[in-house]
């Protein structure tokens, strides 16, 4: 065999082991996630079966017992009583009532309930019902000031042992705890304290010596795992509270958690026996929808501002998610300048301007914050009716996160994404280094390129979860398209050609760079391919594997190439096609997701913001939630014990005088109205009789001529 011969063999040897490895790697990956989703499915059915069959614990005395927490219970009034009158809440949402029991049946909990599924009332209704003192461990200094804010303005003795608050307040604090002379029902603190403060374990060691700590509840529990997002090296040391005091109950809450980090958590808190409430990550309220971004930037802001003003024209509370602390600056001058009340929040901002902004917006006074990630898990707002992601976030699960801080209050709220592929790079470079970092990208860009999967069968799928109708709760099953597949195989032969052909002559090619040049190169497409649909293509076959995007770091940032992928062979041979999904879908503009106030409910929010004002550090969902507002309007009390049986005996008691006047102004004025307009239509009627008469008297007249 002559040397060229043998050269060449060699050649298409190498490439077609090339194309084979390539192969291998896709397969090991897709095994994988298969083997991933095989565990996922295996512990779901774990956990449907164990739902069908009550588990059997084995009680102190070696009996075994039907765990039912559903029924009635010695303390049922008593926490009816405390849930009504004290809290102002009608009835228990899922599982509340049976995380309740549990916990007064001294046992420990883990509570998994989506955000606003209302996990604060599981331990603060017990922290009363059981007298002593609970003690809560929360991560932020802001969820903190908020909870004990709220528990304040219901008369509940809660006290915060942080690293802001006073030694006056610290000296009350150590007191209560050692000496239990002064009421102190529920106390905040950071994980710092217990895995620092030799001073606080020691009280609370009294504390608990004297019979007085009667449960410890760990919120954001997420935040022990090193597998939940918002990991905190404190959390890890909680361990200690267990361990100094096995019987106390403990509950610790979440709203998130993979089976992972439930797994995690039982171990690093010491629970091995707690009861589990996993609820549903549904969140039937929220409206899911994917909109295509503008290659212009300001019309991107002209579409979120004509959004906010179509449906949100009544200061209904929204956040604007964006890539950068630049871009968060920007978009919130440009939508103010569009007549929107915005203003920004990020993390270089100094933390005084923070606080005001966020302060702002708490009490209604500023209806959009823009802000970046930053602006997260210390919100507590109830009454979020819309969440925008300027920018896609980073995964799955940080997007369910972010776009969850809508409509923690039960009421329809909006969730929208603006979407375009040339956004992808920007996030892969900043993502790439993490674990399964990619992937999770990638995941969350196939949810915003399917324009007929359900959105929300995309998280159940993400969570482990049994889908769900989403019952018309997202565009791609509400809005009716037709969706057209188109076989885009001989485009995307020419594409990854390109890249092969870049890649032999050692030439890097970004994904801009590459709608370039394929445009000049293939003119004829240019005038039918727009660079987004080009851009579109690259992503989806990077997402697909037939493409592969690499980075390489210079001394200011990082930037993503695009390189040929482990399934580009098998296109290029024609084993594989890439289909794409065109859609006729118009966004209806107009179209309204959430209720907005009618006249008195308008009212009653003014009041509700002028008892917050005047009591300064109050915010106005405290005072009356919005659905309370909606409760009263729509049943219209017209005494004190008619507001009482709506919102409770405290609320009446501290707002009612007021509530009721704004209620008999309203009806006045709506008398007025209908008198007005009585009084109108017989104006105009007798006009009308008049003009006939007139007429009559004419035609009369000329009869008579
Ligand atoms: N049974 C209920 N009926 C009506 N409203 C409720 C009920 N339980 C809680 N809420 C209200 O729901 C809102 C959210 O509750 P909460 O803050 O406890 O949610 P969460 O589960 O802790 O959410 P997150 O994960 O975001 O912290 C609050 O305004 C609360 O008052
Ligand atoms: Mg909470």
């Amino acid at each position: 065999m002559e040397s060229e011969a043998i050269q060449d063999e060699l050649q298409s040897l190498e490439l077609e082991i090339n194309d084979v490895q390539g192969q291998i790697s896709a397969l090991i990956e897709h095994q994988d996630r298969l083997y991933e989703r095989k565990s996922e499915l295996k512990t779901l059915l774990k956990a449907v079966s164990a739902s069908v069959t009550p588990v059997a614990p084995s009680c102190p005395d070696g009996s075994s017992a039907v765990e039912n927490w559903s029924e009635p219970f010695e303390w049922d009034s008593r926490a009816d009583d405390i849930r009504f009158n004290i809290f102002g809440i009608s009835k228990y949402r899922a599982n509340q009532r049976e995380i309740v029991n549990v916990i007064m049946a001294g046992r420990d909990v883990l509570v998994i309930m989506a955000a606003g599924g209302g996990k604060s009332l599981c331990y603060q209704l017990p922290a009363i019902l059981r007298g002593g003192t609970t003690l809560v461990v929360s991560p932020l200094l802001s969820l903190i000031q908020d909870q004990v804010m709220g528990l304040a303005a219901l008369g509940i003795s809660a006290y915060m042992l942080t690293s802001t608050s006073g030694k006056e307040n610290e000296k009350f604090v150590y007191k209560a705890l050692e000496k239990g002379e002064d009421d102190l029902k529920i106390l905040y603190v950071t994980p710092e304290k217990v895995s620092k403060s030799k001073r606080f374990m020691s009280k609370l060691e009294k504390c608990h010596n004297a019979g007085r700590l009667s449960l410890i509840s760990i919120d954001e529990a997420h935040c022990c795992s090193q597998w939940g997002h918002d990991f905190r090296p404190d959390y890890k040391n909680l361990s200690i509270l267990k361990t100094q005091f096995p019987k106390v109950p403990m509950v610790a809450l979440t709203a998130t958690a993979t089976q992972k980090v439930q797994n995690d958590l039982i171990e690093m808190l010491h629970i091995p026996k707690c009861v589990k409430f996993v609820s549903s990550v549904n969140r039937p309220n929220l409206f899911y929808s994917v909109r295509e971004k503008s290659l212009v930037g300001k019309a991107v802001v002209d579409e979120i501002a004509e959004f906010i003003r179509e449906s949100y024209s009544n200061n209904e509370s929204g956040i604007v998610y964006c890539f950068s602390r630049k871009e968060c600056e920007q978009i919130a001058g440009e939508l103010r300048e569009r007549g929107i009340s915005a203003d920004y929040y990020h993390a270089e901002m100094d933390v005084n301007m923070r606080e005001k902004v966020h302060m702002r917006w708490s009490k209604n006074k500023l209806q959009v914050i823009v802000g970046t990630v930053a602006f997260g898990m210390g919100i507590n707002k109830p009454d979020v009716r819309f969440v925008i992601h300027h920018s896609l976030s980073k995964s799955m699960e940080t997007y369910y996160q972010e776009s969850g801080r809508a409509g923690r209050d039960g009421l329809p709220s909006e969730c929208v994404l603006f979407f375009r592929s040339g956004d992808v790079p920007r996030q892969s470079s900043m993502v790439f280094y993490e674990y399964s970092g990619l992937q999770n990208l990638y995941d969350i860009v196939r949810y915003c390129q399917s324009k007929t999967k359900c959105r929300g069968s995309a998280f159940f799928r993400h969570f482990g979860e049994p889908s769900q109708d989403c019952n018309g709760m997202c565009d791609n099953c509400a809005l009716s398209s037709e969706v057209k597949e188109v076989d885009v195989s001989d485009l995307a032969k020419l594409v990854v050609s390109m890249v092969q052909e870049m890649q032999a002559k050692d030439q890097r090619v970004t994904m801009l760079q590459l709608g370039d040049k394929l445009r000049t190169k293939h003119k004829d497409l240019s005038a039918e391919l727009k660079r987004e649909e080009i851009e579109h293509l690259v992503i989806k076959l990077i997402v697909d594997s037939v493409l592969k995007e690499e980075f390489q770091h210079t001394p200011y940032s990082t930037n993503a190439y695009v390189t040929t992928g482990p399934l580009a062979n098998q296109l290029l041979q024609g084993r594989k096609t890439i289909k794409t999904e065109t859609s006729s879908r118009q966004i209806n503009k107009k179209s309204k997701r959430s209720s907005s106030f009618s006249g008195l409910e308008s009212k009653l929010d003014e009041l509700r913001k002028e008892i917050s004002a005047a009591h300064g550090s109050m915010l106005p969902h405290t005072v009356l939630s919005t659905q309370q507002i909606g409760l009263i309007s729509s049943q219209k009390p017209d005494s004190l014990q008619e507001l009482e049986s709506i919102i409770g005996k405290l609320k009446t008691d501290k707002y009612g005088d007021k509530i009721l006047e704004v209620m008999r102004h309203d009806t006045v004025s709506e008398q007025l109205v209908e008198d007005g307009t009585k009084e109108d239509t017989c104006k105009s009627r007798s006009s009308k009789r008049a003009k006939t008469q007139k007429n009559v008297v004419l035609l009369e007249s000329s009869e008579e001529e």
